[in-house]
């Protein structure tokens, strides 16, 4: 086994973000107000004092305050006499991390850290993102998720509960900040692919939210995590004496519906700038509530649209990898197994960029391309027997989205053996959730009719992908080019060469997406803004890169990732006109993204009483 840390590609990153430079924008009347005054900013005023500075982790420095400072700050005396910078911290910090026996332990340790000092967590995630990021993102916020209220400590983010109807314009002015850039929000229904957890589910949202500052630059003080307790139906959470969250079943249909109204209206009342994000909200609910939101707000689905964007752009790779043209999608077969908000979402953006290029005529054209396969076998609307147990009739209720991938000329519910061996796909993609679903025959029909199958298994956390990545390299002999939800060390193939591995996952999409919105004030998130993250990212990796199966940059890149993302959606923004925030005449959009980055370094603090 190796693993896959030294895979940097900031030179192609770079050079990738060169070509976005060349843009400038001249639209804007002269002498108006910079893009973002707060960018400029040199020092941090505040009007606490003592051990309220010491104990703000958005103030904090720890042993770092100056002498002048503490003296500024009426903090003399309340930390130890030596001033110690942030390298010694980091150093101190990181051997406490490293002495934690496993990844759970490890997430505490950065929870807490986060909740002492904020700007040395993020200086040491950033540093250390590709290490960290599978700590305090997938898998092992998956397993913090399930174990949250055994293993809760302190309370981060807002919680609104079914007990808080008729009270959400007025609670939401209980979070100390005025100024929100980013919401991410979930109902806790479908947590990766580790089902309902419940008022858990908080967990999903600080690190997406800890990944938008890292990778994003969002600064941290304008980030709020969100729970949406509308119940749970997990019965061993409701019968846990520890569980936080309400002890009811959830909530669903129009009590569901006017809830996260009353949320929304509030959260938009208070923040109207705020980019929301809806986080793991189980099918048929994400569609519903992203079709009733999308044009009225400004907000997205993670899980439907910022996921579609990465796959895409690892299909787009993959073609390039295998020297096919990257303009020409329409030639794929591809099979989807799981037919849920990402399965369905994923599909959308693949059928839009196949019309994008103009290869189809129509979107029916499109939609033929790709089977989807469910956990009755292919879509399909009719009834049909089960063979095992013959009395049982089987059927699948297909919404109108997912009825457009019914195929007339398979029968319904064909098991996924079935379908690959009729369909011979280039690529499969797993959304399921389920782990083992991609069968060893399924991989192994790919690879007899293509040099290189597309292996995507993209549920998470990794013991819910839908095959390993050494199953995948050992049914394809190695020529996979393959793809995860969560990190997977490349696999050692035993002749000297290895079969690459990539994490496909949309947080290399939306820390981007989150920072072009932001910067631009975008009023919406627009379709196009997904489909030029894809483009964007499906071009960042090297010829060489390619050859041998990476499709991005690494994990530790993912900083220049959104930094090239959030670049191009400022672009999308200001030439769809939904860009509100006012640039210099001459900027570089590309200098007025990287500027605005928030930085982890700690910069002077001032006493300003109210
Ligand atoms: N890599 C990434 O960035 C992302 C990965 N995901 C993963 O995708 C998975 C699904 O997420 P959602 O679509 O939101 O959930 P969902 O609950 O909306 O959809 C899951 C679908 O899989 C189907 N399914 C269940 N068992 C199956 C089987 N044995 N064979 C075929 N289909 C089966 C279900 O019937 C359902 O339609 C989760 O595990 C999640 O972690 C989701 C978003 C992003
Ligand atoms: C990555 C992600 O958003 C999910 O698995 O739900
Ligand atoms: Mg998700």
């Amino acid at each position: 086994m190796l693993s896959s840390t030294c895979r940097t590609s900031s030179t192609r990153v770079s050079s990738c973000l060169r070509t976005l430079n060349i843009r400038r924008w001249y639209g804007a009347p002269p002498a108006v107000q910079s893009l973002d005054p707060r960018r400029d900013k040199t020092v941090q005023v505040t009007n606490s004092r003592g051990v309220n500075v010491i104990h703000d982790p958005l103030l904090s420095k720890g042993t770092a305050f100056s002498i002048n400072e503490r003296e500024r700050l009426s903090i003399r005396g309340l930390v130890p006499p030596r001033q110690q910078e942030m390298d010694k911290q980091l150093l101190r910090v990181k051997r406490n991390l490293d002495a934690c026996d496993n990844p759970l332990d490890k997430f505490i340790f950065l929870s807490s850290l986060q909740d002492r000092n904020e700007t040395l967590f993020y200086k040491l995630l950033i540093q250390h993102l590709e290490e960290l990021s599978g700590i305090i993102y997938t898998p092992t916020v998956g397993l913090a998720s399930q174990k949250s209220h055994s293993i809760y400590r302190r309370s981060r983010g807002m919680y609104f509960s079914s007990q808080d109807r008729g009270a959400m314009s007025a609670m939401v002015y209980n979070w100390p900040h005025d100024e929100v850039d980013v919401i991410v929000v979930t109902d806790g229904s479908r947590v990766l692919g580790l089902g309902d957890l419940g008022a858990n589910g908080m967990q999903i949202p600080i690190g997406k939210l800890s990944l938008y500052v890292a990778a994003g630059g969002i600064r941290p003080r304008a980030v709020l995590p969100v729970v949406l307790d509308v119940g749970t139906n997990n019965e061993s959470l409701l019968n846990d004496p520890l569980y936080l969250g309400m002890d009811h079943p959830r909530l669903d249909g129009e009590e569901y519906y006017s809830f996260v109204e009353e949320w929304v209206t509030a959260v938009t009342s208070r923040w109207p700038n705020a980019l929301i994000q809806f986080e793991d909200f189980k099918y048929p609910h994400a569609y519903n509530l992203l079709n009733k939101y999308q044009k009225k707000i400004t907000c997205f689905n993670d899980d439907i649209q910022s996921t579609s964007a990465i796959t895409l752009a690892g299909i787009l790779a993959s073609l390039k990898a295998r020297g096919f043209q990257q303009d020409d999608l329409s030639e794929e077969r591809i099979v989807c197994v799981g037919a849920g908000s990402a399965g369905v979402g994923v599909c959308e953006g693949i059928i839009d960029c196949m019309v994008a290029q103009g290869r189809v005529r129509t979107r029916e054209e499109a939609y033929k391309r790709i089977w989807m396969v469910d956990h009755h076998g292919l879509l399909g609307n009719n009834e049909i027997v089960d063979d095992a147990q013959p009395d049982a009739k089987r059927m699948n209720e297909l919404d109108e989205r997912q009825s457009c991938y019914i195929k007339q000329d398979l029968p319904d519910c064909l098991p996924l053996d079935q379908v690959v061996e009729r369909v011979k796909p280039s690529v499969i993609l797993g959304l399921t959730g389920i782990p083992g679903v991609f069968t060893e025959k399924a991989i192994r029909t790919m690879a007899q009719h293509h040099e290189r199958p597309v292996v995507f298994p993209l549920s998470n956390p990794d013991t819910h992908a839908e095959c390993s990545a050494e199953q995948a390299f050992k049914w394809t002999d190695g020529r996979a080019i393959f793809a995860s939800g969560s990190p997977f060390k490349d696999v050692d193939l035993g002749d000297g060469r290895y079969g690459r591995t990539n994490q496909c996952n949309n947080s290399y999409s939306f820390p981007g997406l989150g920072l072009g919105v932001t910067v631009s004030r975008a009023s919406r998130v627009t379709p196009n803004m997904f489909l030029e993250t894809a483009r964007v990212i499906a071009n960042l990796a090297s010829r060489s890169q390619l050859k041998e199966g990476i499709l991005f940059p690494g994990v530790q890149d993912l900083r220049n990732v959104a930094l090239a993302v959030g670049t191009r959606v400022c672009e999308v923004a200001y030439d769809e006109g939904v860009a509100t925030a006012k640039l210099k005449p001459g900027e570089l959009l590309a200098d007025v993204v990287r500027g605005s980055m928030f930085v982890p370094d700690y910069v002077p603090l001032v006493h300003q009483p109210y």
